[in-house]
Order: C-alpha cells, then sequence, then structure tokens
C-alpha cells in the first residue's frame, strides 16, 4: 500500500477534541484519527503564538536591507541564508546548535529571535511516531524492522531540525524589478520568477501552519497536475507531509509530497508572502534501513518537475534516467536482510538524494553524462563540499 504522504490536521475553534483528515491516495483508515485532542490543543495554540510573532517580525523588518551581524546576547538566532532563488529571504531557525547542523555554510547569524519554543519540534516528533506506528500495523515488512522500537525521535531529530521562516516578495514587486526587454521575454521570465522550484523535502516530515497567502501547491505522484493545497487549508490548519527520509525507511509506504510555491495563485498582487515550514530531519549519524531505494529513486525521477519536458521525453531518455548510481561509502558496516537493501548512515543517504537531486536539475540544461563526469571531477576535488556544490546548482 502506498500513501500520498500528507494528511491536514484541522484544529477545532472550541477547545473540544482535535479532528484529523488526511488526503491521501487511498481510501484507508486516515493514520491519525488517534491523536490525544488536549495535547494537542495546547501545542496548537503555541505554533499560531509562534506564527503570529513571525509575520509581526516580516511586518516590522526591511527584509530588503542586509542586516548587520548580530552580537551575541542571549536566546535564540535567525540565520539568514541565500534563498534557492534570488528573491526569496529565508532564515533558519535551528533546533539545537547550527555549528552541527548542515547547510548553514551560506547563512549568517542576525536577528535574534524572542521565542525559544520547541512546539514544532515536538509536534512533530509525535506526528512521526504516529505515522511509524499507522505505517506498522499495515505492513508487515516494515513491521519486521522494529523502527518504532529503534528510533527515539525526539533523541535523534534534535541536531538537525530546524524551523523555516520564509518571505516570498509581492508580484508587484517583482514585475517591478523585471529590467525592460520585449515584451514576451518578460511575461516568461515573470512567470517563472514567481514559481519557486518545485521539489520535496529531505527529511522525515515538515509541518507546514497555513501561510500569510496562497501559494502553496502539491502534485500527488502519478498525477499531472497541481493542487492549490492552501485554498483547502482552514486558518488554523496544520499541513503535516513526508519527505524523502520517511519514504526511504518505510519502504515507499509513504510517498514524498512534490510541492512548490506558485505566486500566482495570489489574489492580492502587492502582499508578500511569508510562510514557516518546520523541518524534522534525522541526526546524520542515525542508521537507517533503504528499503526499496530503487522505488524511491525512481518515483523521484519520474517527479514532474517540468511536466512538458516529462510528456515529451523518449524512452532512450528514460531508460538512461533510470541508471541511477548510488554509491555508499563501503567502509560503512551494513547489514542485510531479506527485506532491506542496506542499512546506511542518514549523512549517506542525504547526500545521495542531494546529488540525484542536483543531476537532474542540471541535467534540465546539459547532458547527463557530461553532468555526472563535472560532478565526479568536482566532488574528487573538493571531497568535504557537496552539500555546498549541490545547494550552489540547486540556484536559480
Ligand atoms: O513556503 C512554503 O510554503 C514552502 C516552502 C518549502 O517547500 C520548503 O522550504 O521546502
Ligand atoms: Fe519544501
Amino acid at each position: 500500500m502506498r500513501i500520498n504522504g500528507f494528511a491536514i490536521i484541522e484544529m477545532p475553534s472550541e477547545p473540544t477534541s482535535m479532528t484529523t483528515t488526511t488526503c491521501t491516495a487511498t481510501e484507508d483508515d486516515p493514520p491519525m484519527t488517534n491523536c490525544k485532542g488536549s495535547d494537542w490543543l495546547s501545542l496548537y495554540s503555541q505554533i499560531r503564538q509562534l506564527y503570529s510573532h513571525s509575520f509581526s517580525f516580516f511586518l516590522q523588518h526591511d527584509v530588503n536591507s542586509k542586516q548587520k551581524k548580530s552580537t551575541e546576547s542571549k536566546g535564540e538566532f535567525l540565520y539568514r541564508c541565500e534563498g534557492f532563488h534570488r528573491e526569496l529571504i529565508e532564515f533558519v531557525l535551528p533546533h539545537s546548535s547550527p555549528h552541527s547542523h548542515a547547510n548553514m555554510h551560506s547563512c549568517k547569524k542576525t536577528e535574534s529571535w524572542p521565542l525559544v519554543n520547541n512546539s514544532l519540534y515536538e509536534v512533530s516528533c509525535e506526528v512521526t511516531s504516529i505515522l511509524l506506528k499507522y505505517g506498522e500495523l499495515r505492513s508487515k515488512e516494515l513491521k519486521s524492522l522494529h523502527l518504532s522500537e529503534q528510533l527515539d525521535w525526539k533523541k535523534d531529530c534534535d541536531e538537525q531540525s530546524c524551523l523555516r521562516v520564509l518571505h516570498y516578495p509581492s508580484p508587484n514587486f517583482l514585475q517591478s524589478k523585471s529590467p525592460s526587454k520585449s515584451s514576451q521575454k518578460i511575461a516568461s521570465d515573470y512567470n517563472s520568477k514567481l514559481t519557486y522550484y518545485p521539489h520535496c523535502d529531505l527529511g522525515v516530515v515538515t509541518l507546514s501552519p497555513k501561510a500569510s497567502t496562497s501559494g502553496l501547491e502539491v502534485c500527488l505522484s502519478g498525477a499531472n497536475q497541481w493542487i492549490d493545497i492552501d485554498s483547502l487549508l482552514n486558518e488554523n490548519d496544520l499541513l503535516v507531509h513526508s519527505g524523502y527520509t520517511l519514504s526511504c525507511i518505510t519502504g515507499s509506504f509513504y510517498q514524498p509530497l512534490f510541492h512548490r510555491v506558485n505566486m500566482n495563485l495570489a489574489r492580492d498582487l502587492s502582499a508578500p508572502r511569508f510562510s514557516m515550514p518546520y523541518f524534522l530531519r534525522l541526526n546524520d549519524n542515525i542508521k537507517i534501513p533503504v528499503l526499496q531505494l530503487e522505488t524511491c529513486l525512481k518515483l523521484m525521477q519520474t517527479d514532474p518537475i517540468d511536466f512538458t519536458e516529462t510528456q515529451n521525453s523518449n524512452e532512450d531518455e528514460h531508460k538512461n534516467k533510470n541508471e541511477v548510481c548510488i554509491h555508499f561509502d563501503s567502509n560503512d558496516d551494513y547489514k542485510t536482510s531479506d527485506n532491506v537493501e542496506k542499512w546506511t548512515t542518514v549523512a549517506q543517504f542525504m547526500a545521495c538524494i542531494r546529488k540525484e537531486r542536483a543531476l537532474r536539475k542540471l541535467h534540465q540544461i546539459h547532458s547527463r553524462l557530461c553532468v555526472s563526469f563535472i560532478i565526479k571531477i568536482l566532488l574528487w576535488l573538493y571531497p568535504h563540499k557537496q552539500n555546498e556544490l549541490f545547494d550552489e546548482w540547486l540556484k536559480e
């Protein structure tokens, strides 16, 4: 059984009990009907607080000005990162020490963040443990791995998990920045700038409280169309979706959710968009089973980054795309069993997904062979910089 990994947690306006609706591709029971109402309500009110803080943060700050580096003081700090798109303004609040955090290479310590808050971390750990238990109920293969007993989410996700605070400029602002070119060129630049990188998240689960404006679109696997998910969310709803890691450790029981932000959906062209997704990620050194790696990667390769490209590609090209060479470090002591291909560290799994992503993106521009060759040389020259290299290539 496969579940398109996303759920909408509906929060009641009255403090009674919470209901959860899953939007999945199957008609099976939703996995999260058994959540404890009262705990979730108190967590949810904390999330709401955090959100209203974030919105006022953006409204009060001139996000376009480069803030000066913050001086040391008590409390948490937001790190300003270079977004994947030039216009995107992105801050990260690591759950724990920023030094142990991957992808902080291009980030600068900036604003202090008054709310030191673990609620999103805790909610995502709880959601994940429920999802995994549900998966184990439904899949014998998954149950036989005893992951629920082996993984202690609160302990095992405390290094790489983070809150991302994002600011997308308003459509009007972007249009005003378009340099004068032929009108057709402007139109195409403008539209592509309004659509932000379609992707699946790398980690275990992502929690996204409804953003300040619409824009988030999701694409269920097998479907060739984007769904405007924001229009399905009520003000208080929380979108929960799975990333590649959850998909991998559950043998694709949960499918990673392919999504993007499309500012063309904005109703108010002068309004920027603020969002605050929370990413639960396993620590780098945790060993995870790689179940049906091929299935997981194939899914990734058929992700419709660009529907026209997928539809037009010929068979040979597909064959080529499926020849993914995954190289795990041979020094790792893999355990193998009938249903597990490999046990590997999260760090290696992430590197492999990042590489595949970068390859796919570059493949849109150059031939795959040529790209693989360049990647090999660069990784040989700069073996410790692979995350930076791959992230750099994904930038627009
Ligand atoms: O801004 C959003 O709603 C989505 C952001 C996102 O997909 C991401 O940061 O991975
Ligand atoms: Fe995402």
